[in-house]
């Protein structure tokens, strides 16, 4: 008779053979669901969602799980991904979806993956600011990357977690510590800012908001957040009154929708919209698609500061090229000042965090 302590191991050694860290569906069945005739999934790409059972993680592997560019989804998160993975994977198209959860299974989650999208953290209340947040949501993101410099160096990174202003500095250190960084990988996604501007000057001009294309530049954080409407597409002239309006409704966007959520979370479905809509422009990137161009938050030779959000080309090793804010008015000019004051001071927050 074998030893208990031997039987145990030699259980242990055909589980993990049979069911690799991470989980699937149908686990429990005999027969592992997405292992049935497993053929990988469709061609695309390899996205992990860091913060999936979240208010934004959710909707975000919903609309991931639709996207026809992704071939696998892995889902992670500190709680609550075996439900949200049986969910999702129910779904009838074409990503193969995995669950992880828990920091012992964070290796797994991020092993191979192409994009790394991150909304991993705490959301604000009522009176807070993004700033106010970073004492916990840092070191999340810090753990969160030194997960992708073991596991998938090259991944696209696109981050959300507030505040991007200094989360996205600190994934850099982060990188830069252990040799892997490539600023053309790291995005700040400040999509959901050109969405919300896209969609208030439509209103004002009558328009569809599909048809307006607004460049938000600068941060992601109140006076950091510098809509330029006077580079709005179709051409389109404003009132003083109106600018003002604008300016003020952009810029204080996020915490229109804190308030309205009065304590339970700040906006997660629009964000998510936001961030697939960037995520998949740089599957688009990666794919060789040409013309891909999106804001986003990236290490930039625009302004003196080390990051700006700007116009950037996306292609298959990321933000391959970063464009000028072009001619900017008065406004605007005052604008860009005040928003670069506040941004130095965040970014050095970010840096130092690391760095100390
Ligand atoms: N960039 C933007 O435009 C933008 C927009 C909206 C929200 N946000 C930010 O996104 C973040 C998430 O917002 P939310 O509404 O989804 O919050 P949420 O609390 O609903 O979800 C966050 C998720 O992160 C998970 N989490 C916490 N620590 C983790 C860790 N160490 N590893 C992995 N997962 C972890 C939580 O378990 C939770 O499921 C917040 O910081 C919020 O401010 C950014
Ligand atoms: O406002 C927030 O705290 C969340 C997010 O940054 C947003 O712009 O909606």
């Amino acid at each position: 008779m074998q030893p208990t302590s031997e039987v145990n191991q030699r259980v242990a050694r055909i589980s993990a053979h049979l069911h690799p860290p991470g989980f699937q569906m149908g686990e429990n069945s005999g027969l592992r669901a997405a292992n049935c005739r497993a053929k990988g999934g469709a061609p695309g790409f390899k996205v992990a969602i860091l913060g999936a059972a979240g208010g934004i993680g959710q909707p975000l592997a919903l609309l991931m799980k639709i996207n026809p560019l992704v071939s696998v989804l892995h889902l992670y998160d500190v709680v609550n991904t075996p439900g949200v993975t049986a969910d999702i994977s129910h779904m009838d198209t074409g990503a193969v979806v995995r669950g992880f959860l828990g920091p012992q299974q964070l290796d797994n989650a991020l092993s191979g993956m192409d994009l790394v999208i991150i909304p991993a953290g705490v959301p604000r209340k009522p009176g807070m600011t993004r700033d106010d947040l970073f004492n916990i949501n840092a070191g999340i993101v810090k753990t969160l990357c030194e997960g992708i410099t073991r596991c998938c160096p090259n991944a696209i990174v696109n981050l959300i977690s507030n505040p991007v202003n200094s989360t996205v500095p600190i994934a850099a250190e982060v990188f830069k510590k252990a040799g892997t960084y490539d600023p053309k990988r790291l995005l700040g996604v400040t999509m959901l800012d050109v969405v919300r501007a896209n969609t208030f000057v439509a209103e004002v001009l009558g328009l569809d908001p599909r048809e307006v294309d607004v460049p938000v530049v600068g941060g992601h954080a109140g006076v950091t957040i510098l809509p330029l409407l006077s580079q709005v597409k179709p051409p389109s002239s404003f009132t003083p009154k109106e600018i003002d309006y604008l300016t003020d409704r952009i810029q204080n966007g996020g915490t229109e929708v804190v308030e309205a959520k009065a304590g339970t979370g700040s906006a997660t479905l629009s964000m998510a919209y936001a961030a697939v809509k960037f995520a998949d422009a740089c599957l688009r990137g990666l794919r060789g698609d040409s013309g891909v161009v999106e804001c986003a938050f990236v290490a930039s030779p625009v302004t003196e500061l080390p990051f700006f959000a700007s116009k950037v080309r996306l292609g298959r090793t990321g933000a391959e090229e970063i464009y000028p804010l072009g001619p900017l008015n008065e406004y605007e000019r005052a604008g860009l000042e005040k928003a670069k004051k506040e941004l130095a001071a965040s970014i050095e927050k970010g840096v130092s965090f690391i760095r100390k």
